[in-house]
């Protein structure tokens, strides 16, 4: 190989190597969704919003990341691990869409993963193997959701916030208080995703009903674990009527989804691909709200006044300054209403050990 090739391959390998390891991204202007404006017109990408996944190497985060690259709202999306980004972020960075990817990895390039982003989504953690609850992940997880709410609130405390994180029930009050002792604390941009107890619910409701789980909205309410999963099959959308056998099925179905695949994948982790699914389709609710779209409904665990207990998860509107409004629970039947009660016992406890970890 002569001089002049060998350089020329070197140079190759040069810019390789700066796109794995990114040079700090430049951030101009707000919302526009390009790194530089230079890159904007080089690659002709649509204006759109800068999305960050924390936790993106693993079981939800690769396939979450590979399906936030393909949504064409998202301009600018940055992959952060302490593990293993460099490797997804090339892989996913090679889809022809428009979002243009970059890999963060550790704590040190965390600033720069976090900079500038719109929408920030978290399914950083540890996960259930069988026989455990997900409270079992407490230890590990809340200081995980800890450090990356701090991080949060430092560098980018307007962002949208979706933890994915279990105990959802205790990660999402953590993450609160941090954002509280920060003085960043925004309860309208603070979402916990119960989504996939929505998605489950609609597939299970449409496999006993014998349509397309597409045509159906069950509303699922409480929190995500166990019997604070409460799914409302009195006000299924369209109407529907249940036996009593039915109804007691589909609650412990719902309830238990997510044992059910710990369970079939026997020490392998626990949902992630439904997951993505499910987190995919709500970051895109929170996305479509932030453009400004009308009508965007989600069942979310925030903070609420729903109830008397502080963080509940239902039906909530969105709109471009995150949660607009949290509707009415709507009419429960006796079966619900007892349900509800329980559900709400052992939700005061998960949040009030999330509240007590932070304010140690
Ligand atoms: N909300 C829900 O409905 C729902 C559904 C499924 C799973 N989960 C939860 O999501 C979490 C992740 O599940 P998974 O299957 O992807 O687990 P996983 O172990 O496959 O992946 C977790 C990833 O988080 C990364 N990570 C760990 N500490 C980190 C840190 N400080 N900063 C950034 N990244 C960090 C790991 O390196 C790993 O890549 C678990 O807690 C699980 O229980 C929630
Ligand atoms: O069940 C788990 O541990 C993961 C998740 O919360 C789920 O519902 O699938």
């Amino acid at each position: 190989m002569s001089v002049q090739q060998n350089s020329d391959v070197n140079v190759r390998i040069a810019r390789i190597a700066s796109h794995l390891n990114p040079p700090n991204p430049k951030v101009e202007g707000d919302g526009d969704g390009c790194l530089t404006r230079a890159h904007c017109r080089s690659k002709g990408a649509a204006p759109g919003f800068k999305v960050a996944i924390l936790g993106a190497a693993g079981g939800i985060g690769q396939p979450l990341s590979m399906l936030m690259k393909m949504n064409p709202l998202i301009s600018v999306l940055h992959l952060y691990d302490v593990v293993n980004t460099p490797g997804v972020t090339a892989d996913v960075s090679h889809m022809d869409t428009g979002a243009v990817v970059r890999g963060f990895l550790g704590a040190s390039q965390l600033e720069d993963a976090l900079t500038g982003m719109d929408l920030v989504i978290i399914p950083a953690g540890v996960a259930r193997k069988p026989g455990m609850t997900r409270d079992d992940l407490f230890n590990i997880n809340a200081g995980i959701v800890k450090s990356l709410s701090e991080a949060v609130a430092r560098f980018c405390p307007k962002a949208v916030v979706n933890i994915i994180s279990n105990p959802v029930n205790s990660t999402v009050p953590i993450a609160a208080e941090v954002f509280k002792k920060a003085g960043t604390y925004d309860p309208k941009k603070l979402l916990g995703v119960t989504k996939l107890d929505v998605v489950r619910a609609n597939t299970f409701v449409a496999e006993v009903l014998g349509v397309d789980p597409r045509d159906l909205d069950v509303p699922v309410i409480g929190g995500h674990a166990g019997i604070t999963i409460l799914p409302l099959l009195s006000q299924v959308k369209p109407p529907s009527t249940f036996t009593a056998k039915e109804v007691e099925y589909l609650t412990d179905r719902i309830q238990n989804g997510g044992t059910e695949v710990v369970e079939a994948k026997a020490g392998a982790g626990s949902a992630t691909l439904s997951m993505a699914f499910a987190a995919a389709k709500f970051a895109e609710s929170c996305l479509r709200a932030l453009r400004g779209d009308a009508g965007i409904i989600e069942c979310a665990y925030i903070d609420s006044q729903v109830t008397e207990i502080p963080y509940f998860a239902s039906k909530v509107r969105l709109s471009r300054g995150g949660v607009e409004e949290v509707l009415p629970l709507g009419p429960l039947n006796d079966y619900e209403r007892e349900s509800l009660e329980k559900a709400k016992k052992e939700l005061a406890s998960s949040i009030e050990k999330g509240v007590a970890f932070v304010r140690k």
